[in-house]
């Protein structure tokens, strides 16, 4: 069992490339015991990142240390931190065994950890074969192989599933579980969250260089939660109604009302209960994989979570996002056209029905239409 003392914090870290601002005070921590996905879209800082808490390259701003100490500063730093930022870097004409034997010998580790290692990541009986004959996913178990020589507190990997079969994927997930499981310190990046949600505890999502999430992702997960979307004849004595059975409910810019962790067929009952009449319903349910784009497209206007939605309190930090409408979280189940919007509708004595235009909380709604 490891000490526990990987732990990696990140404070006000910024790089700027020339006029591009790679990366933009950021701030987390990375606790031992647990998996943490680094995440964001291609370009969105994470690579050079990791490059800048691997002292790899200089910061523009800010501080990365590992275990207290900036890793210029560790003492015997393949011990402390194995890293696979490329699974490209291998001498084609070296053996597996070889390869590992001389990073082994440079790092004053016992030549049998070579074959140690080969065994933890399942190339033990590819030992004696050249790299350049393997595979991109043999060559990913070959990277990460190198960072567990020194037997780290710390692994940090960038992209390891790339190149790996979903037979590799779970492997490296169950790897990485059980690595973290014995208190050491896991960092690991990806462009993909469907990839890495089994594998993580902890998520830090950048966007542009900047934080827009950091916290667990179960509180993420959380945040999902179905609504109905409905335009009624009488919005408010509606709203009563679905207030009186308990349920919570938000008025759209557009005029049409949401019913949150409810179906429309609940909806229905009180709303005909109540003689409301109702002129459109959709059913909807956040997707995580939406969320995350819409997360890391940076476009979503209300920026904080406002009170009372799902955004709202817990531990995780919502970081900066700019302005501009973001694709909507929601997926929708079998939209049909609200009726005063087809064809040949027939508006009701008294009209058609009347836009609300009434919201709560400010900007924070989902934008999202129907
Ligand atoms: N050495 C460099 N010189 C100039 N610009 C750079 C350099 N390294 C990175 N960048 C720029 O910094 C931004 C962030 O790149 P980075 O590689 O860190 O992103 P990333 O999230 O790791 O993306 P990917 O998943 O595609 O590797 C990009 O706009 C990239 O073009």
């Amino acid at each position: 069992m490891h000490d526990g003392s990987g732990r990696i914090l990140v404070q006000g870290l910024s790089k700027n490339f020339g006029p591009i601002n790679a990366v933009q005070n950021l701030h987390f921590a990375v606790e031992p015991g647990v998996v943490t996905g680094f995440l964001g879209p291609n370009g969105s800082g994470k690579t050079t990142t990791l490059r800048m808490i691997l002292g790899l390259i200089e910061p523009s701003a800010g501080t990365a240390t590992i275990g207290g100490l900036p890793f210029a500063q560790l003492p015997n730093p393949a011990t402390v931190v194995g890293a696979v930022l490329d699974s490209q870097g291998f001498h084609p004409g070296r053996t597996a065994r070889n390869h590992l034997r001389s990073y082994a010998a440079a790092m004053n580790v016992p030549d049998q950890q070579a074959d140690q290692v080969l065994e933890l990541v399942g190339l033990g009986s590819a030992a004696t074969r050249r790299a350049a004959g393997f595979s991109l996913g043999m060559r990913q178990r070959l990277a990460l192989a190198t960072a567990l020589l020194g037997d780290p507190q710390v692994l940090v990997l960038d992209e390891p599933s790339n190149g790996l079969d979903p037979e590799g994927i779970a492997w490296l997930r169950g790897f990485l579980k059980s690595f973290a499981a014995t208190g050491r310190t896991v960092l690991v990046s990806s462009h993909l969250l469907r990839e890495m949600e089994h594998t993580v505890d902890h998520v830090v999502i950048v966007s542009r260089g900047q934080c827009v999430y950091n916290g667990n992702l179960e509180h993420l997960r959380s945040a999902q939660r179905s609504r109905v979307l409905v335009q009624a004849a009488d919005p408010n004595t509606l709203v009563t109604a679905l207030q009186q059975s308990g349920l919570a409910v938000e008025h759209l810019p557009d005029g049409r009302l949401a019913v949150l962790d409810s179906d429309s067929r609940t909806v229905a009952d009180l709303a005909l209960q109540a003689g409301v009449a109702l002129y459109g319903m959709q059913d909807e349910r956040v997707d995580l994989e939406q969320l995350f784009f819409q997360l890391t497209h940076g476009q979503y206007t209300g920026g904080a979570p406002h009170a009372g939605s799902a955004w709202a309190g817990g531990p995780a930090q919502w970081g900066p996002q700019s302005a501009g409408f973001a694709p909507s979280p929601y997926q929708q189940v079998g939209y049909q056209q609200p009726e005063y919007q087809q064809p040949g509708y027939q508006p009701p004595p008294g009209g058609p029905p009347q836009q609300d235009h009434q919201q709560r909380g400010g900007s924070g709604g989902f934008g999202g239409g129907f």
